[in-house]
C-alpha cells in the first residue's frame, strides 16, 4: 500500500527490534548511573528530593540544560528550606547569613569557599576564573583601582559619547519604522562602552549593526562549563568535546579567542587618546611581576564579563519601567527635573537620583543578571548553622535569595519604593546582584553608572510603549549563566522638548 505524502515508509526489517535496543541501551545506561554517582562527600542533615539522590541529580541536570536552574533552585528552595540538596555532593543556600559565610569568608588558606573547577572549564587563568587566592588578589590589586566610584567618574564623558550614538543609531531605524527591537542594539552598546572604557576603542558593534562573533562566546562557554561540570566522570562531555572539535564547531572557540587577543594586544601597543582603564593598568603594572600576557588575558576575562551582564541589566529595567505606568511617570518627572536630555545626563547627578536608583536596584533585584550563584568549595565550616564538610560544592542562589518571602513583601512584583520608603521593612541587604567578599563584581561601580546614563537618557529622549508578547518577563527568560532575553519590542517615539 502506497504511504500517504509527507510520511516516512516503515521497513520493519530495518529498524532494530526492541530486545536488541534494551540490550545495548541497559547496560550503557547502568555504567552512566554508575559514573554520575556522587564522588565526593555526602553531605549529612542538608534535605533534597529524596528521588534525585538517587537518580544522580537528573532534575537538577534536567533544569541546567533547559534553561530553568534558576527557577528550580528557587522551587527547592521553597520546597526543602534555607539550604538544600541539588545533587548528591552539592548544596544551595537563599539567606544573607549562607551568602555572607560563603562568599564573606576570608581569603586565608583553609578558610575560604574557593571557586570550583567548574570556572577551569571556562578559560585560562585569569581574575574570573582562578581558583588561588594569591594569584587572584595580584590581578584584582593592580585592576580595581581603575574600577572604584572615584575612577569611573572620569569615564562619564565617554559613556555619554556612546549613547549618543545608540540614540542616534535608533532614530535613524525609527524613520524606517516605529516598532524596533532593542535587544540586539543594547548589546551593541555595552559591547562599545566596555571596549571603550576598558581599551580605549569602541568596538563598533553599533555601527556595524551587530556584534562580532566573538564577543557573544561567553553564555556559550557557560552552557558546557556547566554540563562539563554536571556530567563530569560519565564520558559525555569527553564525547560532546570531541563531536564539537570534529564534526561541528571545529576552531570557533580558538578563533573568537585569537580575535579578542589580537584587538587587546593591538590596543597595548597603540597610543592612547584619554587616560582609559589599559592606560592605568599599564603604568601600575610596571612596578609589578604580572607578565604583560597574564595583562592582555585578564583584560580579556573583564571585557567579556561585562558585556552579557549589562544588557541583560539594561533591557529587564526598561521592561519593568514601561509596563509600570506609574513608576514610569514618577521615573520621568525626577529626570526631567533636573535633566532636559541625553545630552546633558551627568554620572554626577544620576548616582544621586533616588527613585532612578531605586528602579535600577529594584530591577537587579527581580531579575538579577547572574541568578544562580557562583559555585564555592567548602573548606570544611558552617553555613548558616549547618556544617557542610570540606569539599562539598555550595553556592547561594542570587536569585532564590532575591525572592526569599522572609525578606520581601510581595517578593514577585516590581516596587521601586521598597528602596525610598523610610518605613519599608524588607531586608535591604539580601539584594546582592554583584555578591560581596573578595569575589565579587570588580566592575560594580562602573556596571552601575552605565545603568544610570543609559537608562535616564533613555527616558529622557524616547516616549516609549512595550508592544512584544511577553507578560511575565522572569517566566519567559532561559538562564544558561545569564538569561536568555524575551523579545524587548517596543513602540518609539522621540520626546519633544518643550
Ligand atoms: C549589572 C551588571 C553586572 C552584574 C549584575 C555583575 C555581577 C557579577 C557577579 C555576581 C560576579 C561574581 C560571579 C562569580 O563568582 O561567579 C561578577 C564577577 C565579575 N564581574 Fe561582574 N557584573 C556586572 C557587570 C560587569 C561589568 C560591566 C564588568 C566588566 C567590565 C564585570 C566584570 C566582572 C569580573 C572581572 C568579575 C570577576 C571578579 C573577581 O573574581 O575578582 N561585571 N560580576
Amino acid at each position: 500500500m502506497a504511504v500517504p505524502s509527507g510520511q516516512f515508509e516503515i521497513n520493519p526489517s530495518g529498524i532494530i527490534s526492541l530486545p536488541i535496543l534494551a540490550i545495548v541501551l541497559i547496560p550503557w545506561l547502568f555504567i552512566l548511573f554508575i559514573q554520575l554517582l556522587p564522588k565526593g562527600p555526602i553531605i549529612k542533615g542538608v534535605p533534597g528530593s529524596f528521588l534525585d539522590l538517587f537518580l544522580c541529580g537528573s532534575a537538577t541536570k534536567f533544569a541546567f540544560l533547559s534553561g530553568r536552574s534558576a527557577h528550580y533552585f528557587h522551587s527547592l528552595h521553597e520546597s526543602y528550606g534555607k539550604i538544600v540538596r541539588f545533587a548528591p555532593g552539592q548544596a544551595t543556600t537563599n539567606t544573607i547569613r549562607g551568602l555572607r559565610n560563603i562568599y564573606g569568608a576570608g581569603s586565608g588558606k583553609g578558610t575560604a569557599f574557593l571557586k570550583t573547577g567548574f570556572y577551569k572549564g571556562i578559560s585560562r587563568r585569569n581574575i574570573f576564573t582562578a581558583s588561588d587566592p594569591v594569584y587572584h588578589a595580584s590581578v584584582r590589586k593592580l585592576f580595581a583601582p581603575s574600577l572604584s566610584p572615584g575612577s569611573m567618574q572620569a569615564h562619564a564623558g565617554v559613556i555619554r559619547e556612546r549613547i549618543l550614538h545608540l540614540h542616534a543609531t535608533m532614530k535613524e531605524k525609527m524613520e524606517k519604522t516605529d516598532t524596533l527591537s532593542l535587544n540586539q542594539l543594547l548589546y551593541c552598546h555595552s559591547v562599545d562602552t566596555v571596549s571603550e572604557v576598558l581599551l580605549g576603542k569602541p568596538l563598533g558593534c553599533l555601527k556595524r549593526g551587530k556584534p562580532y562573533f566573538w564577543t557573544e562566546q561567553l553564555p556559550r562557554i557557560f552552557y558546557w562549563s556547566t554540563i562539563r561540570d554536571q556530567f563530569k566522570g560519565s564520558g559525555v562531555p569527553t564525547m560532546i568535546k570531541w563531536m564539537l572539535r570534529h564534526l561541528i564547531r571545529k576552531g570557533v572557540r580558538q578563533s573568537a579567542e585569537q580575535a579578542r587577543m589580537r584587538l587587546i594586544n593591538e590596543q597595548l601597543g597603540a597610543s592612547h587618546t584619554r587616560r582609559d582603564v589599559m592606560v592605568e593598568v599599564m603604568e601600575r603594572a610596571g612596578t609589578g611581576d604580572l607578565p604583560v600576557p597574564e595583562i592582555a588575558e585578564n583584560f580579556s576575562a573583564i571585557m567579556l564579563a561585562g558585556f552579557h551582564t549589562t544588557q541583560n541589566a539594561l533591557c529587564a529595567t526598561i521592561y519593568f519601567v514601561l509596563t509600570h505606568p506609574e513608576v514610569h511617570a514618577k521615573l520621568n518627572q525626577e529626570l526631567r527635573s533636573v535633566f532636559t536630555s541625553a545630552e546633558d545626563v551627568s554620572g554626577h547627578v544620576a548616582q544621586d537620583l533616588p527613585y532612578l536608583n531605586a528602579v535600577i536596584t529594584e530591577s537587579l533585584r527581580l531579575y538579577p543578571p547572574v541568578p544562580v550563584g557562583g559555585p564555592r568549595v567548602s573548606p570544611g565550616a558552617y553555613v548558616d548553622g549547618t556544617y557542610i564538610p570540606a569539599g562539598t560544592e555550595i553556592c547561594t542562589s542570587i536569585f532564590a535569595l532575591h525572592h526569599n518571602p522572609e525578606y520581601f513583601n510581595e517578593p514577585y512584583e516590581f516596587i521601586p519604593e521598597r528602596w525610598t520608603e523610610p518605613d519599608c521593612t524588607d531586608k535591604k541587604e539580601a539584594v546582592q546582584p554583584f555578591l560581596v567578599g573578595s569575589r565579587s563584581c570588580v566592575a560594580k561601580y562602573f556596571a552601575k553608572q552605565m545603568m544610570q546614563l543609559t537608562l535616564a537618557a533613555f527616558f529622557l529622549d524616547f516616549n516609549a510603549e512595550y508592544v512584544g508578547p511577553v507578560k511575565d518577563w522572569q517566566r519567559e527568560s532561559r538562564c544558561y549563566a545569564f538569561w536568555e532575553l524575551p523579545d524587548l519590542k517596543l513602540k518609539l517615539r522621540k520626546r519633544e522638548i518643550d
